[in-house]
C-alpha cells in the first residue's frame, strides 16, 4: 500500500508544490491527471523514493520513505517497485535480452529466461530480442522500457506519461497492457498522465 501524506515539494527558488494526499491499495489501479508543469512527476518520484520527502510523508507497507536510508530505498526500489518513465534509461548497446537480464540481476541475482521471454512475447518483442536497442523503432523502444518496468514483477508499477506521442489505437493498446500486467503480477498500478485519452479507462482519478 502506498499512502502519502501532507505532501509537498519546493524546487530551488520556486513557488511549493503541493499534493493531495493519496492512497493506493494492493492491487488496485488509479490515474493522476492534471497539466503540465503541476508536478507530475515530481509526485512520483517522491512516491518512489527518488525524490527526498521534505514536507509530509510516503509510506510504503507501513514503512515511511524518509526513515529509511538512501540505500535501503534503492534496494526497496529495486526490488518491488516498477518504474516506467517518458524518458527510457536503456543501455543502447546492449541487446533486448541482455537490457531485460540485466535489470533482473539488480537488487536480486536473478536469471529467469521464461519471464523474459514470456513478456517480450506479450509485447510482441519477441522476434528482436537479439537487436540492440539502437536498432528498435520507437515504439518498440517504449515496449521495451514498459518490459524494463516490469520485468521483476514489482508489486506497485509507476508509470509516467506512457501513453505521450501515441496515437490513438496505440495508446488503448498500451493502457490495455499495463492492466493486463499488473493484473498477472497482482499489482498497484499508479499513471500520471496529462492525456485525457487515457480518462476514460480509470475509475480511480486523482487530479492535480
Ligand atoms: N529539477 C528541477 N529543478 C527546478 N524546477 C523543477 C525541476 N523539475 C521540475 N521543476 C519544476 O517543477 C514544476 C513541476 O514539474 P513536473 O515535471 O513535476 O511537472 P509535470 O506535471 O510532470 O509536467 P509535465 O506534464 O510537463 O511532465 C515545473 O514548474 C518544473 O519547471
Amino acid at each position: 500500500m502506498v499512502e502519502t501524506s501532507n505532501l509537498s515539494y519546493t524546487y530551488d527558488n520556486s513557488e511549493a508544490l503541493v499534493f493531495p494526499d493519496i492512497s493506493l491499495i494492493p492491487g488496485e489501479h488509479m490515474l493522476v491527471i492534471g497539466p503540465s508543469g503541476v508536478g507530475k512527476t515530481t509526485l512520483l518520484y517522491l512516491m518512489a523514493g527518488l525524490l527526498p520527502t521534505l514536507k509530509g510523508t510516503v509510506a510504503i507497507d507501513g514503512t515511511e520513505l524518509n526513515t529509511l536510508s538512501r540505500k535501503e530505498i534503492d534496494k526497496f526500489r529495486g526490488e518491488h517497485i516498477g518504474l516506467i518513465f517518458q524518458q527510457y534509461h536503456f543501455i543502447k548497446s546492449l541487446n533486448v535480452s541482455d537490457n531485460l537480464r540485466l535489470r533482473q540481476s539488480f537488487p536480486k541475482n536473478i536469471n529467469d529466461t521464461k519471464r523474459r521471454y514470456e513478456l517480450a512475447e506479450r509485447l510482441g518483442l519477441t522476434q528482436h530480442f537479439e537487436k540492440k536497442v539502437n536498432a528498435l523503432s520507437h515504439g518498440q523502444q517504449q515496449r521495451l522500457g514498459i518490459a524494463l518496468g516490469l520485468i521483476h514483477k514489482p508489486k506497485i508499477i509507476f508509470a509516467d506519461e506512457p501513453t505521450s506521442n501515441l496515437d490513438d489505437s496505440n495508446c488503448t493498446k498500451v493502457i490495455d497492457l499495463l492492466k493486463e500486467e499488473a493484473k498477472i503480477c497482482k499489482s498497484s498500478l499508479l499513471i500520471i498522465t496529462h492525456d485525457q485519452r487515457v480518462k476514460s479507462h480509470f475509475k480511480n482519478q486523482v487530479v492535480l
